[in-house]
């Protein structure tokens, strides 16, 4: 099988910081796949080199749509990884607070459409067309996260929970292959991350493959269908989630002796 991932001897620096040192491993399609790792191992600087907001200083990335020739994406700019079907959410939730819940996920689906700033001025039909169909996807991927009736609400009025959900939404509106998911069960409590793990699921029965930090040991054990750890920017261990728990430099590393 092509992966649908493929990280290739990935390095990054940051002056003198080794973020990322030679990291190699595939994701293939239909995979959940955890990314963890002590804090500073280097997960964010690695979804930041796949997502084109940081470039790597060595190796390479390629990203194989199932029936397409591989291209490589390390350096390429933001947009352009989005346009290809790479979408993830953040650490940090990062919604447009004064906009509505609908309209944050029109803004994910608008990467989709094609009518140009005159389009716009001059309300042609093919504007008017895209406008719809950027509606209506944004009320499907809505409904699909289990936000409904919540549309005309801002999303900073939403609850942690929700504003999370509301997060992936609008990375879904994109229509990704590949959606890397940065710590989101985050502040949540046992029945939100019980709840999102839910979606995972539900996102990955859609076709969507899924890449996931998370520091929920319950979330990751309940979910990911193989992991992949980091420790100091190096790549240390990789398997079945229940190997890797019982792996000792895993241990030692990241899980202190449990995964509760
Ligand atoms: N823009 C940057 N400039 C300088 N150093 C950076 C930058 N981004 C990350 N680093 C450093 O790179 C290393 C890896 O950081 P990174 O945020 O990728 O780790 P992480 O595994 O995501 O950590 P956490 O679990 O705490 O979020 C850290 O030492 C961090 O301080």
């Amino acid at each position: 099988m092509t992966a649908l991932l493929n990280v290739d001897n990935l390095s990054k620096n940051f002056g003198g910081v080794k973020a990322l040192q030679e990291v190699s491993f595939d994701i293939n399609p239909g995979e959940i796949i955890g990314l963890i790792g002590p804090n500073g191992a280097g997960k964010t600087t690695l979804f930041n080199c796949v997502a084109g907001v940081d470039k790597p200083s060595a190796g390479t990335i390629n990203f194989c749509s199932p029936g397409e020739e591989p291209k490589s994406i390390g350096g390429k700019k933001p947009e352009n990884v989005t346009a290809l079907g790479i979408a993830r959410t953040f650490q940090n939730i990062r919604l447009f607070d004064a906009l509505t819940v609908l309209d944050n996920v029109k803004i994910g689906r608008h990467c989709r459409t094609t009518s140009n700033f005159l389009g716009a001025v001059l309300h042609t039909q093919k504007q008017q067309n895209e406008e719809t169909s950027v509606y209506d996807y944004a009320k499907k991927t809505l409904e699909f996260v289990g936000l409904v009736g919540h549309d005309h609400e801002t999303a900073s009025s939403l609850s942690y929970g929700d504003q999370r959900r509301l997060e992936i939404a609008r990375a879904l509106a994109t229509g990704p292959k590949l959606l890397m998911l940065d710590e989101p069960a985050a502040g949540m409590n046992p029945q939100e991350s019980a709840s999102l793990m839910n979606l995972i699921f539900k996102i990955r029965d859609q076709g969507v493959t899924i890449l996931l930090i998370e520091h929920d040991m319950k979330v990751v054990m309940g979910v990911c269908d193989r992991v992949v750890v980091i420790n100091y920017g190096q790549w240390l261990a990789e398997g079945d989630p229940r190997d890797v728990a019982k792996n000792p430099k895993v241990i030692e590393a990241y899980l202190g002796g449990g995964t509760d």
